[in-house]
């Protein structure tokens, strides 16, 4: 921490954060950026028990991706934590960090033992224009976070061979085989699964979310393909639907309704938004950068999971590390990246920490902070990709000048 800062906190009053919260460190410009965010904009107003957990590529590498279970185990126990973008190693990552092995998306593992839905919306900021402009009301995508392709078991076929599936049942029942294919050369195939349960806590978390934000939800399957999985999940959220929200949204002028992802797809391109998407993990996964997009900047898009009982959150910013950015920083020139997202996973953690903890004055903070970062756009300071949105020549600031306003508009607001 530098002088200044130091001496600014001792004349401050910390607010107090009764329970810690877990903090997962990432990777490239958004470990840059979230490490000004702790330093600037948390720490010297929160005295708070942060659970450090190093998620970047070479510590995972080097702990043989066991950090990655221990923080989610963390964020378990705690209730709360907060997580950077990180690299997902593909072929090429391999080769550029050296690692031992072509780990899988810490996300997929985290979400796995988190299960649960991740809930993803845009910031609205009023001069910022949208690429889609008649999306006038948020767009809430609720993202299935278990199981599907971020749980595959897949494999390259190298030649002729058969490939099926086989369910043993536990009771010792009669086992199930199931051709998948029939290969006369090279390949690929998988098996992925998911679970009624996990299903079920996905359907209750997405029709509680339209509940209490007095949304109508909408969910997307392609059942007319994939009867007996993506059947599964139509079926399942009917079952919880009427048994447990219809009265309820009967009551509140609320409406559940199912709709092939085909129709869903066309259907918010043509609405003006104003409700909750409950997508299948891999449909919100790409969604939700269709959504961040279309309403601005992914720069600009919050993704909050919640667990099946809503006792557990992990807050992120649903951007990647913007490696493209990184590439530029590393030579040695500024680049322009947008840190609200990043800024948005500490507040809403932060914000949850405090409802858990009944502690207003720290969700007081989360939301004066989140304010500060809007009022910044809205005052005409901010960074490229929504300066070029705005267009007229707006100017843009780089990634560290515009942090700083950030720090001297938020030390004037609680100062
Ligand atoms: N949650 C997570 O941890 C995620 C991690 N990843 C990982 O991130 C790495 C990079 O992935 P990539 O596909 O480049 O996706 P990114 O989301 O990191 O970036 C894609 C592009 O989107 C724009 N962009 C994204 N975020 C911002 C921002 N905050 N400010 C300004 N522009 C932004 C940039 O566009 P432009 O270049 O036009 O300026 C950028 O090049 C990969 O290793 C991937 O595995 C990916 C997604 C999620
Ligand atoms: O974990 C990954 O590799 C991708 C995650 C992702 O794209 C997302 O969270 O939107
Ligand atoms: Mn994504």
């Amino acid at each position: 921490m530098d002088v200044r800062i130091k001496k600014r906190t001792q004349y401050m009053a910390k607010i107090k954060v009764k329970n810690p919260v877990v903090e997962m460190d990432g990777d490239e410009m958004t470990r840059i950026i979230w490490h000004f965010i702790k330093d600037r904009l948390i720490l010297p107003y929160l005295d708070i028990d942060l659970k450090y957990f190093d998620l970047g590529i070479v510590h995972r590498d080097e702990t043989d991706d066991r950090v990655t279970v221990e923080a989610a185990e963390a964020v378990r126990k705690y209730g709360v934590g907060v997580k950077c973008a990180t690299i997902t190693p593909d072929e090429d990552r391999v080769k550029e960090f050296g690692l031992k092995k072509m780990w899988r998306s810490p996300n997929g593992t985290i979400r796995n033992i988190l299960d649960g839905t991740i809930f993803r919306e845009p910031i609205i900021c009023a001069n910022v224009p949208r690429l889609v402009p008649h999306w006038t009301k948020p767009i809430v995508i609720g993202r299935h976070a278990y199981g599907d392709i971020y749980r595959a078991a897949e494999t390259r076929i190298p030649g002729p061979g058969k490939v099926t599936l086989r369910y043993q049942p536990a009771d010792g029942g009669e086992e199930q085989v199931l051709d998948v294919h029939d290969f006369k050369g090279p390949g690929v195939a998988l098996g992925m699964h998911n679970t009624r349960a996990s299903i079920e806590g996905f359907a209750r978390a997405s029709l509680s979310y339209g509940r209490d934000r007095r949304l109508p939800v909408y969910l997307s399957t392609k059942n007319t393909i994939l009867k007996a999985y993506d059947g599964m999940f139509k079926d399942v959220f009917q079952e919880v639907y009427d048994r447990e929200f219809k009265a309820e949204f009967e009551k509140l002028g609320l409406t559940y309704e199912h709709r092939l992802i085909d129709d869903m797809v066309a259907c918010a391109l043509k609405w003006q938004g104003g409700y909750v998407w409950a997508c299948k993990n891999y449909d919100g996964d790409v969604e939700s950068d269709i959504v961040a997009q279309g309403f601005g900047s992914l720069g600009l898009m919050t993704s909050v999971l919640l667990n099946p009982t809503g006792d557990v959150v992990e807050a992120e910013a649903a951007h990647g590390t913007v490696t493209r950015h990184f590439r530029e920083h590393q030579k040695g020139r500024p680049t322009s990246t947008n840190p609200i997202a990043s800024i948005f996973a500490w507040t809403r953690g932060l914000a949850y920490r405090g409802r858990f903890d009944d502690t207003p004055d720290v969700i007081h903070f989360a939301e004066a902070l989140e304010r500060v970062c809007i009022e910044t756009v809205e005052g005409g300071e901010m960074t490229k990709d929504l300066a070029l949105l705005v267009g007229n020549g707006t100017k843009w600031l780089d990634t560290q000048p515009f942090l700083d306003v950030l720090d001297a508009r938020l030390r004037k607001k609680l100062g």
